[in-house]
């Protein structure tokens, strides 16, 4: 097809949402993925739960692994408090053309910092390039085999401190075995599912909420 569905997902936003408002951007994505096209947002089922986590930790610094189209990256920002930032890694150039120019239409580009590059070689960085002590909040949705590995790159570049929260989409579906039998069996990680529903679909899959311990 001569578009990508992340291309067509950002001409519906543009469409049918109001340049400024999050959340004419976050609906108009649900609802062309639930009638148009399927696509791997998070979506408004399990964004539900991200909602919930979000207001309860009220962080200052965030961070996302696996951007793809900037659905749960706006859907994030649009809850942090002013003065609070959200950085979202993405290694693909394509997908983070389409997610800059959503998170633009939702007018949140001042909260959030698009890092284009593997998260392998861009957690080790997070320091020395943006500053960052520690992150509050870390949202997880990239590669599924990548969870657990870069959950321990995080705590070896000490970027996760006492309370800091990981919430980790698709631990069911697809699934993240790896990762939660190392969440839910380190005496460093308090972990807790959230049962729910794979985007636009009657399949299960939830969200495991791991605090970290220090
Ligand atoms: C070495 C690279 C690691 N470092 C990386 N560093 C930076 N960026 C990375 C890294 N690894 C990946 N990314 C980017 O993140 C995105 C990848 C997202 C992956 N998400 C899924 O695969 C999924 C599948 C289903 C699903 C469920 C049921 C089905 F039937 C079909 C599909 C549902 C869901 O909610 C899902 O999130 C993006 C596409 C990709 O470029
Ligand atoms: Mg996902």
């Amino acid at each position: 097809t001569r578009t990508s569905r992340p291309q067509r997902i950002l001409k519906a936003v543009q469409k049918n949402a109001t340049k400024g408002d999050p959340e004419s951007v976050i609906s108009a994505i649900d609802h062309y993925c639930r009638h148009k096209e399927w696509a791997m947002n998070v979506g408004d089922d399990k964004g539900l739960i991200l909602d919930s986590v979000l207001t309860e930790v009220n962080p200052s610094t965030a961070l996302e692994l696996g951007t793809y189209c900037g659905y749960s990256t706006v859907r994030i920002a649009r809850l942090l408090s002013p003065g609070s930032k959200l950085i979202t890694v993405e290694f693909n150039p394509a997908f983070a053309a389409v997610a800059r120019q959503i998170i633009a239409y939702a007018g949140l580009q001042d909260k959030i910092t698009l890092v284009e590059g593997p998260s392998g070689d861009l957690i080790p960085k997070m320091k020395e390039r943006f500053g960052i002590k520690s992150f509050d909040f870390v949202f997880l949705d990239h590669w599924k085999d990548r969870y657990e590995p870069d959950t321990k790159l995080l705590e070896d570049c000490g970027l996760l401190k006492k309370g800091t929260v990981l919430l980790a989409d698709n631990v069911i579906c697809p699934g993240t075995p790896e990762y939660l039998k190392y969440v839910r069996n380190s005496p460093r990680y308090e972990s807790r599912y959230y049962k729910s529903n794979l985007e636009y679909s009657k399949v299960e899959d939830g969200l495991e909420k791991s605090v970290f311990l220090g």
